[in-house]
């Protein structure tokens, strides 16, 4: 099957029967500094984001490699060295398109772990006061995380996925996406090296968050 571009879809030309509140819109071949993918942009019904999907090469049904991306303005698109967002969207491209194949959903509505980007903002500021990542959010009144995952394994429904080998080290991540139905036969690290600016943060949320961050060890063996 082929859609309007004449790409072969293969299963992203099959249409999901199951009911679900992500619409598959568009379907436009995306070559990036990557390689070459398939951005499949959704309608999320229920909260009105537009998301998009990249697709690599031909995805099957288990075990494909996905990375969920939760929108970070500031680290993907600007560098910010606050966080490692645009390191981890940039090493989860990479690797789809070394594995030969793979799915980097980029999560809308997760921006500032989905408070929002002047929240973001906002808590950034406090950070710079000293509050840590966890109490800026509280100090505003705000939950910690109020990301929801049932759009992205809604998204990989419709992708004909159903395990997914995922690349995160937050085991909250792992958790939402198997509550929502979707397995994960493995949880790849995405482990990107400390700098003076997130070091702190990436302790948090180690020490906070439970994220999985081992690396971080030997950045405190050598003291720095
Ligand atoms: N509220 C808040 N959000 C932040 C801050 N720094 C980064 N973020 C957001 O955090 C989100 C990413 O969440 P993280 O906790 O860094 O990582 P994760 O997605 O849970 O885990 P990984 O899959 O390992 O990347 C993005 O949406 C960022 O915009 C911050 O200081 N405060
Ligand atoms: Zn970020």
């Amino acid at each position: 099957m082929t859609d309007n571009t004449g790409v072969n879809l293969g299963v992203l030309g099959k249409k999901s029967p199951r009911r679900s509140c992500a619409e598959r819109v568009v379907n436009a071949p995306l070559p990036t500094v990557y390689g070459k993918f398939q951005a499949i942009g959704y309608l999320d019904h229920d909260r009105g984001d537009e998301q998009v999907a990249l697709v690599y090469g031909e995805i099957g049904t288990e075990n494909v490699l996905t990375r969920l991306h939760s929108e970070c303005l500031t680290g993907d698109a600007f560098g910010s060295r606050h966080c490692e967002c645009g390191d981890q969207l940039a090493s989860a491209l990479r690797a789809v398109v070394a594995e030969g194949s793979g799915i980097v959903v980029y999560l809308r509505g997760h921006e500032g772990r989905g408070i929002g980007l002047l929240a973001k903002l906002r808590a950034m500021a406090l950070q710079a006061e000293g509050l840590d990542t966890v109490e800026a959010n509280l100090a505003l009144g705000l939950p910690v995380d109020a990301r929801d995952y049932g759009i992205a394994a809604e998204i990989l429904r419709d992708l004909g996925v159903r395990s997914v080998r995922l690349m995160s080290n937050n085991p909250r991540k792992r958790e939402a996406l198997v509550r929502h139905g979707i397995q994960v036969a493995e949880r790849v690290p995405l482990l990107i090296e400390p700098c003076e600016s997130n070091i702190t943060y990436l302790r948090t949320k180690r020490e906070r968050m439970d994220h999985i961050l081992p690396h971080l060890d030997a950045v405190v063996a050598h003291g720095s």
